[in-house]
């Protein structure tokens, strides 16, 4: 959990100090004082581009000098009691100490598209952010996410992935870079190296099948938690993934070459595959269900994942909902707040405090216009 979040020149918070409980962070304010944007604060304490996916540099304050920082102190929170799952092994032991960790990440002014990493004081690796706290969230912006391209559902689940597992970053990006070469060789006027199409085709082999395998496991582990999730105001998903898994793709990209330099890109491969999401009790995908229903069963999805990560680590993932308590009737409201009670600190939003009416023991944070 963190005990305490601070942000200099970060979208519209010149300068912010939170001292948040553990349990419910309720941040209650008009549209436009920026709830989000200290969800994205938080967000940017694990790898990645955070919950908006924006550009670093679009994150400093626009009349501030440039640059912004976010800070957190970390407590170690452990899972409440039979969360666990005895027969994944915990993925890393929760290196923060009792007494808390600091954690800090920005960018500077004269290297606005860089970001910088210090824990405890000494340089870091973005990428070791994941090694310290994992950060699931559920945002309106993620609304179409069942009707919209197969590249937002590919995105989505690689996330998901990457609280579970951080070394996917790597195979993605070995992946893609030797995708990117092969597609570009393939495209020579006077034909491709075979020697150096061959090699670039078993790192895309070697790499992507890696991606396959931990898509695959993590849906796996998804589905059993969806299972296993009771019945109740929330739809139920089921989910599978669809193409790239199980094939030798070495031997798939070499039949595919003249076709694939006809195409001007890979055909096949994981950077294809798409996230199958069904709504259990009716039988239908979820791109036909109702809008209330595709958001509920994008609810237990995150949920599902949140308490597969609590599982994998030991410990519960910070969980940022964006304006999730407005958009449910009263009853929905008040089981989600009991499915949440428990699970490490949760942050939510809206517009009015009144809609955090039953959340129990809560940390309240109004936010006014910087
Ligand atoms: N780089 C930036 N510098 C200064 N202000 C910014 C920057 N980026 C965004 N903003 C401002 O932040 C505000 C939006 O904040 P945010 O999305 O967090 O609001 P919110 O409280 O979540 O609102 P709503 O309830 O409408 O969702 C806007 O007024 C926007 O102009």
């Amino acid at each position: 959990m963190l005990a305490r979040l601070t942000l200099t020149d970060f979208r519209n918070h010149a300068g912010l100090e939170l001292r948040p409980g553990p349990g419910f962070v309720c941040l209650h304010g008009e549209n436009g004082a920026g709830k989000t944007n200290i969800l994205e604060a938080v967000s940017m304490l694990a790898p990645g581009r955070g919950l908006r996916g924006s550009a670093l540099g679009e994150m400093a304050r626009s009349d501030g000098p440039g640059g912004w920082g976010v800070s957190a102190e970390l407590l170690p929170s452990r899972s409440r009691e039979g969360l666990g799952d005895s027969d994944m092994p915990s993925l890393q032991p929760l290196p923060a100490s009792e007494k808390g960790s600091v954690i800090g990440t920005g960018t500077l002014a004269t290297a606005p598209e860089r970001r910088v990493v210090r824990i405890n004081s000494a340089a870091a690796a973005v990428n070791s952010l994941a090694e310290w706290l994992a950060v699931v969230w559920l945002t309106p912006a993620m609304d179409r996410l069942f009707t919209g391209p197969a590249s937002d559902r590919r995105r989505f689940l690689d996330r998901l992935v990457l609280a579970l597992e951080p070394g996917h970053a790597h195979h993605a990006a070995r992946y893609d870079a030797a995708m990117r070469a092969r597609n570009k060789l393939l495209a020579e006027p006077e034909g491709a190296d075979p020697q150096w199409l061959a090699a670039l085709e078993t790192g895309m082999a070697e790499h992507g099948e890696e991606l396959a395998a931990a898509r695959g496991r993590t849906v796996a582990g998804l589905a059993e938690r969806l299972v296993a999730t009771p019945d109740d105001r929330f739809a139920k998903a089921t989910i599978a993934l669809d193409g790239g898994e199980g094939r030798d793709l070495a031997a798939t990209l070499r039949a595919n070459r003249g076709r694939d330099a006809a195409a001007g890109r890979a055909t096949e491969g994981p950077h294809r595959q798409d996230l199958l999401v069904t709504h259990a009790a009716k039988a239908q995908p979820a791109a036909r269900c109702s809008t209330g229903e595709q958001k509920a069963l994008l609810l237990g999805l995150v949920l599902a994942h949140a308490d597969l990560v609590a599982a994998r680590r030991g410990a519960p993932p910070l969980l940022l909902l964006d304006e999730v308590a407005a958009h449910l009737d009263p009853g929905r409201r008040a089981a989600l707040f009991e499915r949440l009670e428990g699970r490490g600190q949760v942050w939510m939003t809206a517009t009015e405090a009144a809609l955090f009416e039953g959340v129990g023991d809560a940390t309240m944070v109004h936010v006014g216009r910087a």
